[in-house]
């Protein structure tokens, strides 16, 4: 397993680059006659990134791909904060996307308490494991939902958390967990601009990745054959 960083001059390239490389990897994966199966975030570069693949699909049959989200935010249905809302009007119902196939989280108006709708969340996993995970990076070095300084248990958990206090607004969030995101042949982080720089440095600075997953979360998903920081130059500035 590897860990490598790929820097892109800026924003756009980033984008562009791991659009292509994400086709390209879909459309292998399909070629050899499966449904590939995706992890897709939220954030600001995932979203631009979400934006890059609906204008260059590839050679991506859209509607044989599975998705599901690293996290959500447990809100309404209906609400502007919710991940998979703008992953489909930005790129799933784009591209033709199968409604049977998108694993869409549990939200507020299912009635469950935010607990139960981790587990309900976490029985749409599949047996298999992913073939890609994207994943962003806030600032203080979150992903998913997955913050800083949190207890051992959070990033323990075998498949998907409740989180009831999320310091970045909403509060209450569903997430997968580093054990479950690490259940893919790789894992992406995809991040841009200086506001990032600070925590990619931390989370970059150790040879061999030694830097705790308490205080960088981002640090803790693994792929199985490799993950790849994909950065833009700014991002990559402390490097
Ligand atoms: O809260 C979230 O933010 C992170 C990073 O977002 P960004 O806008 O700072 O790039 C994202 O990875 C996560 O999915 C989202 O819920």
């Amino acid at each position: 397993m590897t860990i490598s960083v790929e820097v892109s001059a800026d924003a756009a390239t980033l984008v562009g680059d791991v659009a292509r490389a994400l086709t390209s990897r879909l459309a292998a994966v399909q070629a050899s006659g499966r449904v590939p199966r995706v992890v897709l975030a939220g954030g600001s570069i995932i979203e631009e990134l979400h934006r890059a693949l609906a204008a260059s699909p590839g050679a991506v049959d859209w509607s044989r791909v599975e998705f599901w989200w690293g996290d959500e935010r447990y809100v309404e249905s209906w609400s502007a904060e919710r991940n998979c809302l703008a992953a489909s009007r930005d790129l799933l119902g784009v591209v033709g996307a199968a409604a049977e196939l998108v694993h869409v989280p549990p939200a507020t108006d299912s009635g469950q308490p935010v607990q139960d709708a981790a587990a309900t969340y976490a029985q749409e996993f599949p047996a298999e494991d992913f073939d890609v995970v994207l994943l962003g990076m806030g600032p203080d070095g979150h992903t998913c939902s997955l913050f800083p300084g949190r207890s051992d248990d959070v990033l323990s958990a075998r498949d998907a958390v409740a989180v009831v206090d999320s310091p970045k607004p909403p509060a209450l969030r569903l997430s997968m967990t580093p054990a479950r995101l690490s259940r893919s042949t790789v894992v992406w982080l995809v991040a841009s601009g200086s506001a990032k720089a600070a925590a990619v440095g931390s989370a970059l600075a150790a040879p061999g990745g030694t830097v705790d997953p308490v205080e960088v979360p981002a640090v803790a998903p693994r792929g199985r054959e490799a993950t790849v920081w994909w950065l833009d130059q700014d991002a990559a500035a402390l490097l």
